[in-house]
């Protein structure tokens, strides 16, 4: 694993440390200092030190302090490939960060401009599913805070459970549903660092009023008005998609769209006061009948082939949306 030295340089698990390396690691070369090893437990939770460490090797390489963070949702990368002068850091080069394992998240940072703001974005989220903790799931959103992000733009393909939504149509997330919650589970479970945030944060009004109408408006100047909602998001646990039964208590929950992500990051973000802007892409119409027709089956080739088609108006949403934000700023 690699770790740290007292003085504050990444060292590899062989103890040897590497001064501006190829892996792009950064220390001393003496192999005097003894490498400072965190604990399964410690990076289980994260501690500020180990996010603050991450966020200081991203700005030294990067440049620039970013102030608007994006997370891809599958099949969404293409929002990260619009980013100008961009630097790529993939997420096995970056000390103590988890790597990505699911189709259609490569795993990799760029840190760059979009629309003449900094940003920072993610190719590749971490999902519950994929073994992590929820506080190891949304720890970049807290690398985010410490690297500068004012704004989280968080993105994902979802199941369209309001009967009125559309393959291939956008909801915009006013409000969650967290059923991991229900079930006990937090990203803030554990002991609370104040630096962060408070012990019990509020999270009414969670998503950005403002811009969740700038988008709207966005929306109708880009003639996409008709597949622009706004509805409730809920994540469930993955990775198996949803049984009828399943699907029908969300409804009656007030659910719109079903995912496997986002709420803990939206949690994580609120928690340290950045303000988010969600937005599901609808990659599939989930049924609340029972059928037999196997169509109504969702798939990841489905959902991941639906993004592709969709990039296009996601990008523009995404880049207008933030040019709207420089012009306040
Ligand atoms: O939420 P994102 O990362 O967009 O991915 C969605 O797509 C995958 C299922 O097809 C699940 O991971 C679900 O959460
Ligand atoms: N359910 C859960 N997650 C998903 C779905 C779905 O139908 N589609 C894309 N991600």
């Amino acid at each position: 694993m690699t770790g740290y030295n007292s003085n504050g340089d990444v060292a590899t698990s062989n103890g040897n440390h590497n001064n501006s390396n190829s892996n792009g690691t950064n220390g001393n070369s003496n192999g005097h200092s003894k490498p400072v090893e965190y604990t399964a437990q410690e990076l289980h939770t994260y501690p500020y030190e180990v996010i603050q460490e991450i966020a200081d090797f991203i700005v030294k390489r990067a440049g620039i302090r970013p102030k608007i963070g994006i997370i891809c949702g599958s099949g969404l990368g293409s929002l990260a490939d619009i980013i100008q002068d961009a630097k790529v850091f993939e997420y096995e080069k970056i000390p103590n960060f988890p790597v990505s394992t699911v189709e259609g998240h490569a795993g990799k940072l760029v840190v760059g401009t979009l629309e003449g703001a900094n940003v920072m974005a993610m190719q590749g989220r971490f999902h519950f599913y994929e073994g992590y903790p929820l506080a190891k799931c949304s720890m970049p959103v807290r690398v985010m805070k410490l690297c500068g992000v004012e704004y989280l733009f968080a993105t994902n393909a979802a199941g369209g459970i309001n009967p009125k939504f559309n393959v291939g149509d956008i909801m915009l997330m006013h409000d969650h549903v967290n059923m991991l919650g229900f079930a006990g589970n937090s990203p803030l479970q554990g002991p609370n660092d104040p630096r962060f945030g408070p012990r019990f944060p509020a999270l009414v009004n969670s998503y950005n009023r403002d811009l969740i109408n700038k988008a709207i408006e966005i929306g109708k100047t880009m003639g996409i008005e008709s597949n622009i909602h706004v509805g409730v998001y809920s994540c469930l646990g993955g990775p198996t998609y949803e049984t009828i039964a399943e699907l029908k208590a969300l409804r009656m929950m007030g659910v719109d769209a079903v995912g496997m992500s986002t709420v803990h990051e939206v949690i994580t973000a609120r928690h340290c006061d950045m303000k988010v802007f969600a937005f599901s892409l609808i990659t599939n119409k989930c049924p609340i009948e029972y059928s037999d027709k196997k169509d109504e089956e969702a798939n990841h080739e489905e959902v991941m082939a639906v993004a592709k088609n969709r990039q296009k108006a996601c990008c523009e949403l995404v880049s207008r949306l933030i040019c709207e934000i420089q012009k306040g700023s």
